[in-house]
């Protein structure tokens, strides 16, 4: 079979949940694109779209939490076997700030020592380096 290049990435949003340094995360699904990987809440933008609105939509559906987007935190594009993405990070927070993901959605937050030891999607690697970064600004009183 032969496969044309498609002409442009696809665009996904990505939300960075985070509270009280943790951040929201679950194992992809069985039957998705590398399943069992660890990925934060986020998918492809639907048709008229921006990656922001993405991002909230994505992160409600998936997690059942109302979700605020902030800044954009960083936009890069990646070759994966399976897709061409560009990806749009956002920090983001729930517009409750107690509000708990629903249990079935399998996601929880983990603190960003915890994300450095689970294997994501390869695209996250400056993502997780940079959050690693901060929480260790944020720690360490020297
Ligand atoms: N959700 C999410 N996707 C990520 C992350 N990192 C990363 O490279 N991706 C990539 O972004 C793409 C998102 O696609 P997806 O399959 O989750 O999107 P979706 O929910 O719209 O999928 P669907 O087509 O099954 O409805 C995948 O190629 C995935 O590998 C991440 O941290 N979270």
């Amino acid at each position: 079979m032969i496969r044309e290049e498609p002409e442009k990435p696809i665009v996904v949003g990505i939300g960075l949940m985070a509270r009280d340094g943790r951040y929201l995360i679950r194992q992809r699904p069985p039957g998705s694109a590398m399943a069992g990987v660890w990925e934060f809440p986020g998918g492809k933008c639907e048709p008229g779209e921006t990656p922001e609105q993405a991002t909230v939509r994505e992160c409600h559906e998936e997690t059942g939490l109302a979700t605020i987007a902030g800044r954009l935190r960083r936009r890069l594009v990646h070759r994966y076997p399976h897709a061409w993405v560009e990806l749009f990070y956002f920090d983001c927070t729930t517009a409750d700030p107690a509000a708990e993901p629903r249990p079935e959605t399998g996601f929880r937050w983990v603190e960003v020592q915890e994300l450095l030891t689970l294997t994501f999607p390869g695209a996250n690697e400056p993502i997780l380096e940079e959050l690693s970064n901060e929480a260790g600004r944020t720690t360490d009183p020297t």
